[in-house]
């Protein structure tokens, strides 16, 4: 089966033999968006936006100036003469730019040149961009060339006023790029309107969505959101499914799944990070569980009105990965019984219930089940069923997991709408052995040392 992000139609524009015939099928390729739009007027704000709003998605930024020629020491005396708006060869890499693109819609990873704007140089080191299920491209001139543009499958134009633009460059290039007011006055009036006004304005009929306001569109960014989730498939999980839960996700929740993801890192890492990503899961699991209300005393006298934690509870462990989450739920809980479960049988086959060893009265707590793959729902599915015929209610289910594919959820949630899953990320799909795509490999033989 193709991963999820690769199965809802995008890219149905585009077909391999109108993009030079690059070796991957069509609907395998990712989701690229050009984002143009004059000096200024907020396209990398923008991008980090969609980025912030994707963040559940594999999602790379490229930008244009990356791909500025080095200036040489004859330019860089007269850098003042130099025009670095211009769409010619001799200002951008195009080529460059084309390559690297392609590479990464064929799926492999690239360097991407570091551009630094206060020597006009490339420095090193470069930036190494893996392949991800969208690709946005950024900068001023991305609509201008007819074979950047032809990658595109979303076009956008962020449009401002342009003294609004001034002003932020002003502010922008003395800030950040070691210009003084003179510098950027005299290199916007002689080059950076004037090829604004020939060749980035009318690249402005490419575009499928125009965004006035930039950053400020809140509505903008979040239809393009919208629509892009839609492309990828990803679109209505926790929309369909208001039981699942994504753990919020932040650069070290993204850093702790990258290290975990790797196929390099060491068992004692692997551990490691997964131990933080699964206590983090759990915390944010407890946070579902009933409470009551509580007022108490401080000790300068004053009142705070608390909530006291639900008491019946009870994990519930599938075996053998579920035992890896036990530690951290009894770092949470002190004294919390812990149940188990083993489950027999592979990918589509049937599950078979080997053992289970629950708390006599499971029927009266409140039960957080530990797997850290929900894959194709197949075990949890046994496991929730197994809970239901010892009485536990249905809501009364919380299932806690690391990484949880598409198939699982609709699955486990088609069948059971009143539990709650909390996961740390979904993933794009299952392989055909049905295993999470990109997932993290065989959990239970990394976490023990048995791969
Ligand atoms: N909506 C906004 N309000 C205020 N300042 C903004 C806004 N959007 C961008 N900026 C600022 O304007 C400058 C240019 O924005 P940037 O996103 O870098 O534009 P571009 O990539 O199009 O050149 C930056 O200093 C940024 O912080
Ligand atoms: N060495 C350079 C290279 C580029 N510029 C200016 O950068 C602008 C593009 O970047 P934005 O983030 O503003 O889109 C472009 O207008 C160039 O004039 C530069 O000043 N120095
Ligand atoms: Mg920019």
């Amino acid at each position: 089966m193709e991963p999820a992000a690769f199965r809802s139609g995008f890219n149905d524009h585009i077909s391999v033999e109108s993009n030079g015939g690059f070796d991957c099928p069509k609907n395998k390729q990712p989701f690229i968006i050009g984002v143009a739009g004059g000096t200024a007027s907020g396209k990398t704000t923008v991008c980090n936006q969609i980025i912030s709003q994707l963040h559940d998605q594999r999602v790379v930024l490229v930008n244009q100036d990356s791909f500025y020629r080095s200036l040489n020491d004859d330019q860089l005396v007269n850098v003042h003469e130099y025009n670095f708006d211009h769409p010619g060869k001799a200002c951008f890499n195009t080529e460059l730019l084309l390559s690297c693109m392609e590479k990464l819609r064929r799926g492999h990873p690239v360097n991407i040149p570091s551009y630094d704007f206060k020597s006009h140089k490339s420095i090193e080191p470069s930036r190494l961009v893996n392949p991800a299920d969208v690709i946005i491209l950024e900068g001023i001139l991305v609509l201008h060339d007819f074979h950047v543009r032809n990658l595109m499958n979303m076009k956008i134009f962020v449009d401002i006023d342009s003294d609004v633009r001034l002003a932020r460059r002003i502010q922008r290039d003395t800030v950040e790029r070691g210009r003084n007011i003179q510098n950027v006055l005299d290199q916007y009036s002689r080059f950076v309107k004037p090829s604004f006004e020939e060749f980035i304005l009318p690249s402005k009929k490419f575009a499928d969505i125009i965004i006035p306001r930039g950053g400020d569109n809140d509505v903008a960014i979040d239809l393009i959101v919208q629509h892009i989730l839609t492309k990828l498939g990803q679109h209505d999980l926790c929309k369909i499914y208001p039981n699942i839960n994504v753990i919020f996700s932040t650069f070290q929740i993204r850093g702790m799944h990258t290290l975990v993801r790797d196929v390099k890192t060491t068992k004692h890492d692997f551990v490691f990070y997964s131990d933080r990503l699964i206590r983090l899961v759990v915390e944010h699991g407890l946070g579902h569980l009933p409470f009551t209300e509580k007022q108490i005393i401080t000790p300068t006298g004053s009142v705070y009105s608390g909530v006291v934690f639900c008491k019946r509870l009870c994990g519930v462990s599938v075996i053998r990965s579920g035992e890896s989450m036990e530690n951290a739920l009894r770092a949470c809980c002190k004294g919390i019984k812990i149940g188990k479960i083993l489950i027999h049988g592979d990918g589509k086959n049937g599950r078979q219930l080997i053992y289970e060893k629950l708390p006599a009265d499971i029927s009266s707590r409140h039960v957080l089940l530990l797997d850290p793959v929900l894959a194709s729902g197949n075990s949890a599915i046994k496991a929730i069923s197994l809970l239901l015929s010892k009485g536990v209610p249905e809501t009364s289910i919380i299932f806690l997991n690391l990484i949880s594919a598409p198939e699982g959820i609709h699955a486990v949630c088609r069948k059971f709408p009143k539990l709650k899953i909390v996961t740390s990320e979904i993933d794009s799909s299952l392989d055909k052995n049905y295993g999470v795509i990109p997932g993290m490999g065989e959990f239970g033989d990394r976490y023990f040392g048995t791969d």
